[in-house]
């Protein structure tokens, strides 16, 4: 769960070789990395700067007499701080660095760089590394710092697959400014699916253990109900269900269309980067922050013994949450989403709709009003209501201070809570569509109609969060809300048979899920006992704390 030390070499060290080493740099290096000969992890983040990678400090500035590029880190701002498995497992780094040849600055650019010696693990002369210490979760992957001291490497140890710099000095661009940006591209691409796992394992856990707790009543009988039966509870899980399938069904779509790209880049075609740099910068914030607040309602749902560690959600609660930090802080990465939508605004107020992606086409059509009692199509509609409307009012605000005068980085920044509020909606738009996509591809019609009720569940759970927007236009009426929240119950309770079966159906096993609360067998009295008893404080009766603390305390005449 808690990833390990060798979770960045597979997730970012390799793909990046994959990514940005030449064929010929990859014929040294990839196949012994594959082989785990060589262990890796992907340094960018820098103490002073994580967001902001212009401002990258450690540079690789060429020596042309030497063929070398010296990488130094000036101050210690500069240290690389935050890559997993780079504090003690990594002997080699994909270092990013802001290259320097002929004394002009040319940006980020990414280095293969050895760290530690591959016999004795020992780290390099000019090389300072180390472990930045305890987190609030993934505390199996060894976080690091890194520092260079005027370090030599290599010209040939530049990762030349879209960028080059000759022997003599000569730089060769890459196809596109971003292209080395996209080892960060692929693991946003991959992170729905990730996400929608963690939100999957709370889920399992909180569902069986809502079967097994019996805590009062419903109607008066001879059994306390099960805790799974009152509404609340339906409420507190089930939207959460539907999202853990509707974030992996994303998460299929992305991996595909990054896969789509690594192909295409290589033709030179870079035609899909900006689409898909949009659509999964948006995608990573709205599933983490979704996916850690579903974690938490689950974690809530089980009372007390779900704050003992015993439950395990807290742990993936630590390893999930961390993801709206990691691969772009969710604020950055909206904004990023924001510039897209504002472009495509601009672009239908230019006349110029048609030239619009698949993804943003909507933005130039309006919707009057929808019926819902004829379903899902229209709750689609409903979204990409919203989420127009809004990204109109963000950019217009955007655009209104910008013919005031105001500076375009100023009025950016006086609209960006809005701009954010536009990227959310419409990245809540293609969840739903995606999710809706997928379940009409379902062959078998058992499942089919379960993953409906889902969808239909998941839907109206959506639009009612959203309900300020579908409001604020008069575009929904307050009856056809009280539409939504019949359905949003009448699916809760359609939902309740198949519940456990939802959750069984991820096939956790209980040594991946790690909790007392979620084991298969439903035996949670009886294995809590054994878990508690199993604590190191329980080894002795009286602790050696009482002799040296307690007794002189409990003696002493104040
Ligand atoms: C179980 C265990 C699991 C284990 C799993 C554990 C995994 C943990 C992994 C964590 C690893 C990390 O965190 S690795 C480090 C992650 N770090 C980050 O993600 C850094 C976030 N920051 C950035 O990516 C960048 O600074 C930006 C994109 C925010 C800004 O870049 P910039 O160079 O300043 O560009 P900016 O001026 O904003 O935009 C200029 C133009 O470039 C475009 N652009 C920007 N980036 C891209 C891009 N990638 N692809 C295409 N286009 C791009 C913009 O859309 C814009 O187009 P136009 O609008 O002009 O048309
Ligand atoms: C668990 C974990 C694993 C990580 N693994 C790696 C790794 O393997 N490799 C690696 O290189 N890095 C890694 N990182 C670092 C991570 O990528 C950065 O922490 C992340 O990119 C955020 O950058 P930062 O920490 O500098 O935050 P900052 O950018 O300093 O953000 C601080 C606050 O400022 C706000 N902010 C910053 N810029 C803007 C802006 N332009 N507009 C609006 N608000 C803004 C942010 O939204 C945030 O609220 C990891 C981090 C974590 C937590």
């Amino acid at each position: 769960m808690e990833g390990h030390p060798l979770a960045l070499h597979d997730v970012m060290f390799i793909p990046a070789l994959v990514a940005q080493a030449s064929d010929e740099q990859n014929k040294k290096w990839l196949r012994r990395a594959q082989r785990r000969e060589i262990v890796g992890c992907y340094a960018q983040t820098e103490l002073g700067h994580g967001s902001n990678l212009r401002k990258l400090e450690t540079t690789a500035t060429y020596d042309v007499s030497t063929q070398e590029f010296v990488l130094h880190t000036p101050q210690i701002t500069s240290l690389k701080w935050w890559p997993g498995g780079l504090g003690k497992s990594s002997n080699y780094a994909v270092v990013v660095a802001n290259m320097i040849v002929k004394e002009k600055h040319l940006g980020p650019h990414s280095f293969l760089v050895q760290l530690r010696d591959e016999i004795t693990h020992q780290s390099l002369k000019g090389i300072t590394v180390g472990d930045i210490g305890p987190k609030l979760s993934f505390n199996a992957i060894d976080n690091g710092f890194l520092g260079f001291d005027n370090y030599r490497i290599p010209r040939t140890n530049l990762l030349m697959r879209h960028s080059r710099v000759e022997p003599d000095g000569t730089y060769v661009k890459p196809p596109h400014a971003k292209i080395n940006y996209s080892a960060m591209v692929r693991v946003r691409s991959h992170m729905a699916t990730g996400q929608g796992n963690f939100l999957a394992q709370a889920l399992t856990i909180a569902v069986r253990y809502s079967t097994v707790r019996r805590q009062g009543f419903i109607e008066s009988g001879e059994q306390e109900v099960k805790v799974l039966d009152y509404q609340t509870q339906q409420h507190r899980l089930f939207p959460s269900i539907a999202k853990a399938y509707a974030f992996t069904f994303a998460g299929y779509e992305t991996i595909r269309l990054y896969e789509q790209l690594l192909k295409e880049v290589d033709t030179g075609n870079v035609s899909l980067m900006a689409d898909l740099h949009a659509l999964t910068s948006g995608l990573k914030s709205v599933v983490t922050h979704q996916t850690a607040q579903g974690i938490e309602q689950a974690r809530m749902a089980c009372g007390g013994h779900g704050y003992s560690q015993a439950s395990y959600i807290s742990e993936i609660f630590g390893v999930a949450v961390g993801g709206c930090t990691y691969e772009g802080e969710n604020m950055v990465m909206l904004l990023q989403l924001a510039r897209y939508l504002v472009k495509s605004v601009e672009q239908i107020k230019a006349g110029e709709s048609g030239k619009l992606g698949p993804l943003v086409a909507y933005l130039a059509v309006k919707v009057d009003g929808v019926d819902l009692e004829k379903g899902v199509e229209e709750y689609m509609k409903a979204f990409q209501h919203v989420s127009r409307l809004q990204t109109w009012k963000a950019s217009e605000k955007f655009l209104k201070l910008l013919k005031s005068g105001e500076k375009r980085e100023v009025a950016w920044n006086k609209s960006s809570v809005e701009l954010t509020r536009a990227s959310r909606l419409h990245t809540r738009l293609y969840i739903a569509e995606t999710f809706k996509r997928s379940v009409q591809e379902v062959a078998d019609p058992r499942l089919k109609e379960v993953l409906t009720d889902l969808l239909h569940l998941h839907v109206n759970y959506e639009l009612l969060d959203m309900a300020t927007y579908a409001l604020e236009d008069g575009f929904l009426s307050s009856s056809q809300l009280d539409y939504v929240r019949d359905q949003l119950y009448f699916y809760l309770a359609k939902i309740r048979p198949n519940a456990v079966s939802l959750v069984d159906s991820w096939e956790f096993s209980d040594m991946q899920l790690r909790s007392v609360l979620g084991r298969r067998d439903g035996n949670v009295y009886e294995n809590l006992v054994a878990w508690a008893k199993a604590s190191p404080l329980n080894k002795t009766d009286v602790l050696p704390s009482v002799e040296k603390y307690l007794k002189p305390m409990m003696n002493s005449k104040l």
